[in-house]
């Protein structure tokens, strides 16, 4: 509970002082109603309501990553709250005739809501239909348990190399160009070292699932070693893989990860290489991208 309150800090401070806001503007405007005025029926419908959006913006804050989508949600789901709870408080204090301002807190945050909602689950939807696509590629050797990787929903090197050979193959057949693009996290060991082994798993998921959202449709993205990440780029020639390659690492780089246990938020940088198949075969084709790959971790500055 500490670490979720820690994480979600802003989100949940902004609602409360609305919340107390609106709370202390009606007190100030208002007066509060006899006992015998209060509608229950209203106060539960009201306010059960209201309790309802908290515990979907709880639930939602718990289970899923930072990003876009997450803000589009909670804020969405933030207006509906603050919407219901001004209606809530309304059946508690009498508002003179003549104020009209508490007719539009209480309903426009609602619409402003659920528009924000609807926005959200439009993005969550094109989030989960790209992982889905990788997925798919995924169910074709389900059986094959010892092909896929322990801690990320990709195939393992096993897997990656029978997929080169069939893309190689295939690329020959139709005469189209074909790449890998390699992505290796800079220093992933100091944060296997710094935060445990878990938070370094939790860290290889997080960058698995970015890397999926960030290539197209027809590639293939697997998990070679240790921080390793290959795609295969089928008809794609090398300077379009490499403008692919730059596009990952950019998302990684500004990718917003936290840790569990503290909600640290880790910087993370990867190296990147990009080659297209000539005559090679897969495991010569692999050979060029790790040599590729050397090459740029050799250009990094290294601390002493
Ligand atoms: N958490 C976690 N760590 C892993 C896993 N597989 C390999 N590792 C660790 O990943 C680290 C890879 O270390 P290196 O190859 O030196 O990579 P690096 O620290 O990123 O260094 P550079 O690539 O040279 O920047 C090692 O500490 C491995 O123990 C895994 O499944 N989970």
């Amino acid at each position: 509970m500490k670490s979720f309150l820690r994480l979600h800090t802003w989100p949940l401070v902004c609602l409360a002082i609305a919340a107390n806001l609106g709370l202390q503007l009606y007190l100030a405007t208002g007066e509060l109603k006899e006992w015998a005025q209060i509608d229950w029926m209203d106060v539960a419908g009201e306010g059960g309501s209201a309790v309802l959006a908290l515990v979907w913006l709880v639930m939602l804050l718990r289970s899923r990553p930072a990003g876009r989508v997450t803000r589009l949600l909670t804020l969405g789901l933030a207006c509906i709250f603050f919407a219901w709870w001004m209606d809530t408080l309304d059946e508690f204090v009498q508002m003179p005739q003549q104020v009209a301002w508490d007719n539009w807190l209480e309903t426009a945050p609602m619409p402003v809501g659920l528009l924000l909602l609807t926005l959200g689950i439009y993005h969550l939807n094109q989030e989960q239909r790209a992982i889905s696509q990788q997925m798919s590629k995924r169910e074709k050797l389900f059986r094959e348990h010892r092909l896929f990787d322990k801690v990320t929903p990709l195939g393992a090197a096993e897997y990656l190399r029978q997929q080169i050979q069939h893309a190689l193959a295939e690329a020959r057949e139709n005469e189209q160009p074909l790449s890998l693009v390699a992505v290796d996290l800079d220093d992933f060991d100091a944060i296997n070292r710094r935060f445990g082994q878990n938070e370094g798993d939790a860290v290889l998921q997080a960058i698995a699932q970015l890397l999926m959202l960030n290539l197209r449709r027809q590639d293939l993205l697997c998990r070679l070693a240790g921080d390793r990440f290959v795609a295969v780029l089928p008809n794609t020639g090398e300077a379009q893989a490499r403008m692919i390659a730059d596009e990952l690492q950019q998302a990684v780089a500004s990718l917003a990860h936290r840790t569990g246990q503290h909600g640290e938020r880790l910087v993370l940088r990867a190296s990147t290489a990009a080659v297209m198949a000539l005559d090679d075969d897969s495991e010569q084709l692999l050979r060029r991208l790790n040599l590729g790959l050397a090459k740029a971790k050799q250009q990094l500055p290294r601390c002493a």
